[in-house]
């Protein structure tokens, strides 16, 4: 039985907007819009509610929700060529709240370039200044205590870059293990301690990170944060259970109006109506999976599955980008705490007890540190040479795109490289070990059989060059659609993500880190995790190898709806409507141009809140 809100009622009535998908930005957007008692707006959202669920609220269970019908769409990519024909699961959100209840629930920033960029491919608008007030008002900020501020190191936070009243939350960990405490410390000793609050828009360096989680450490969601405390309002409906099928469309002398969603529940067919707008934000891979469904794409891929073209828009579905991963475990000494103590009789339930009754605990820690760094900072100066020269062999041999507007991106793209001040890569730490074969179920990431307790270091691409896409592959909903990132397609991807993972090694052997890992009996530097199989020091081959068969997805594609000049593989203009059709527009993670740094559940917040405004503004404008 579906957990709905006036479903039965919903098709009576005529909103002013419809919001396809309850997640980080639809229900962003829903909040935001039902502020004015006189706009009714109803949500669609095909998962169900689960605000009291202990799987989705402790941080340390997020791995028992992935690959679960009941929180996750359980997309796979195509084989990838470039992963030696792996197939990678893609967790989304499939429950209200969206990814952002599933995910690992880090804070990041963009740099000021990254947002800057956007403004650069055409988007008015949309720059650093415009977007950073719309952080902040998405956000609270809670401070740690002061024990924890002094074990993390939490004093370059500055206030006045973060909100204090909005409604997601954001923490410290407030139980920082030894390994957690020593993250922060040992980019210090490498001269790579950040200088600013990471939100600064030009911070690099290594930091422990805030957590979207509250005071208690239970996850703060965009369900919990954006619709529960307005669950009352008489102008908002969500329906729950709610699959939607198609947009529906008037057309009258060639001109294209949304003017409703066609969805089921429990299995029979419904349409909702719209007065106003239809509002796609279903995500990256499944808005332009409805805009095609719609009959709005590529016209011979969708008239070659039986679909009758409503837009002949070829940019829908292209243009996907992502941020990926590798990571290695490095063996900690005895006795310092890491997940795997989760193993010992009778500590999962002592963990559950310690997060429940005090928000402590290794349950409330999970990722706890990150770093971005360029890659100018990672090696010494005889390998930078070597990689820098590589750098540029690479980029002037590699094809240029023939379309202008990728080659626009990725012009922007190499200069971030080639800036020191911005980051190529992003790393992630965590006190637990890494299976290197879970890339075809996020389930099991966290959980492998080697003895012992592991450090997991694990760099990400910032801007990853390669660029894939997102189709349907049948007229009918239930199925899901071709994802082919084409990972490391571009030969710049490979070189960045090896060097990410010797730096591994280079942390590992940097105090204080190195003082709670264990050495190798024969002098080769620290004991890595035995899954990854490595003999003796990690070399560029090795690293390689291990890239190529263990890379993931960082689980942030961006840009198959793209806000871009439709001639430059655009899909909606600068205030997010969809071209060439009235009343439809789409706010989400599809809409981003071009892949900004980091975890991006802040800037699809962020976004969302702008877009709002955006959307109030034209509706006073009418
Ligand atoms: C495993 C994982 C880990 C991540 N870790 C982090 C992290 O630590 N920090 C961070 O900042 N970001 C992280 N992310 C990324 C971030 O959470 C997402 O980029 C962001 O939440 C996407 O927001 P969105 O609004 O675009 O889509 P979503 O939040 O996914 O919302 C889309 C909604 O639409 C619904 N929907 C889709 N199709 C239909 C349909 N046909 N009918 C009805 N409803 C539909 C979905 O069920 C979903 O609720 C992670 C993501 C994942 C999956």
């Amino acid at each position: 039985m579906a957990s709905t809100t006036r479903y039965d009622e919903a098709d009576l009535e005529v909103f002013d907007y419809v919001i396809i998908g309850g997640g980080t930005a639809g229900l962003t957007l829903a909040a935001r819009l039902t502020e004015d008692s006189a706009v009714q707006v109803a949500v669609l959202e095909a998962g169900e509610k689960r605000f009291d669920d202990p799987h989705i609220n402790i941080p340390g269970l997020m791995n028992t929700l992935y690959s679960d019908e009941n929180y996750d769409w359980n997309f796979k990519t195509t084989p990838q060529p470039g992963l030696n024909g792996r197939t990678l699961a893609w967790p989304r959100g499939k429950v209200l709240g969206g990814s952002s209840a599933i995910n690992f629930m880090m804070v990041a920033h963009p740099s000021r370039v990254d947002l800057d960029n956007w403004e650069k491919l055409g988007n008015p608008g949309w720059n650093f200044d415009t977007l950073q007030p719309y952080y902040r008002k998405a956000e609270t900020m809670n401070f740690p205590s002061d024990a924890t501020a002094e074990a993390l190191g939490t004093a370059i936070m500055d206030l006045v870059l973060h909100g204090a009243s909005g409604p997601v939350q954001t923490s410290f960990t407030e139980s920082p293990g030894e390994l957690d405490k020593a993250w922060g410390r040992t980019f210090k000793t490498l001269g790579l301690g950040p200088g600013s609050d990471p939100r600064a828009g030009h911070t690099l360096g290594g930091y422990s990170l805030l957590k979207f989680m509250d005071k208690s450490a239970r996850r703060s969601h965009a369900g919990v944060a954006f619709y529960e405390p307005n669950a009352a309002r008489e102008n908002l409906t969500v329906l729950t259970g709610a699959f939607v099928q198609k947009i529906e469309f008037d057309t009258v002398q060639d001109v294209v109006t949304a003017t409703g969603v066609r969805y089921t529940i429990e299995g029979k067919e419904h349409v909702i109506r719209t007065r106003g707008e239809v509002i796609l934000a279903a995500g990256t891979v499944q808005s332009p999976q409805i805009l095609e469904l719609s009959g709005i794409g590529d016209k011979k891929r969708l008239e070659n599955l039986g679909i009758v073209s409503v837009l002949d828009n070829s940019n829908v579905g292209e243009n996907l980008q992502d941020h990926t991963l590798a990571g290695i475990g490095y063996e900690a000494i005895d006795g310092v705490p890491t997940a795997e103590m989760i193993k010992q009789p009778g500590v999962l339930d002592w963990a559950i007890n310690e997060w429940a009754t005090k928000g402590l605990g290794p349950l409330s820690a999970g990722v706890t540190g990150t770093a971005f760094l360029s890659h100018d900072s990672l090696l010494s100066s005889e390998e930078k040479l070597s990689l820098e020269s590589r750098l540029e062999e690479i980029l002037s041999a590699t094809p240029q795109p023939t379309s202008p507007g990728l080659k626009k991106q990725l012009d922007l793209q190499k200069k971030t490289l080639l800036n020191n001040k911005e980051a190529d890569l992003q790393f992630n730490f965590g006190a637990t070990g890494i299976n290197p074969l879970a890339g075809n179920d996020i389930s099991q990431l966290f959980n492998h059989n080697d003895a012992g307790g592991y450090a997991g270091i694990v760099p990400a691409l910032t801007h990853a060059f390669s660029r894939g896409s997102i189709h349907i592959q049948s007229p009918d909903p239930s199925i899901h659609p071709i994802i082919d990132p084409k990972y490391l397609s571009h030969p710049i991807d490979v070189e960045l993500m090896i060097s990410g993972l010797l730096f591994t090694q280079k942390l590992s052997e940097t105090a204080p880190l190195s003082t709670l890992l264990k050495d190798n009996p024969l002098g080769t530097g620290k004991i890595i995790q035995p899954s990854f199989h490595v003999e003796g020091r990690l070399t560029r081959e090795k690293a390689e190898e291990i890239v190529r068969s263990s890379m993931i997805t960082s689980f942030h594609p961006v840009g198959t709806c793209s806000m871009l000049p439709r001639e430059e593989g655009g899909v909606v203009d600068d205030r997010l409507r969809v071209y060439g059709v009235k009343r439809l527009r789409i706010v989400d993670a599809s809409v981003v141009p071009l892949i900004v740094r980091g975890n991006i559940a802040s800037t699809v917040y962020a976004s969302a809140e702008r877009a709002a405004d955006i959307i109030k503004e034209d509706r006073k404008a009418v």
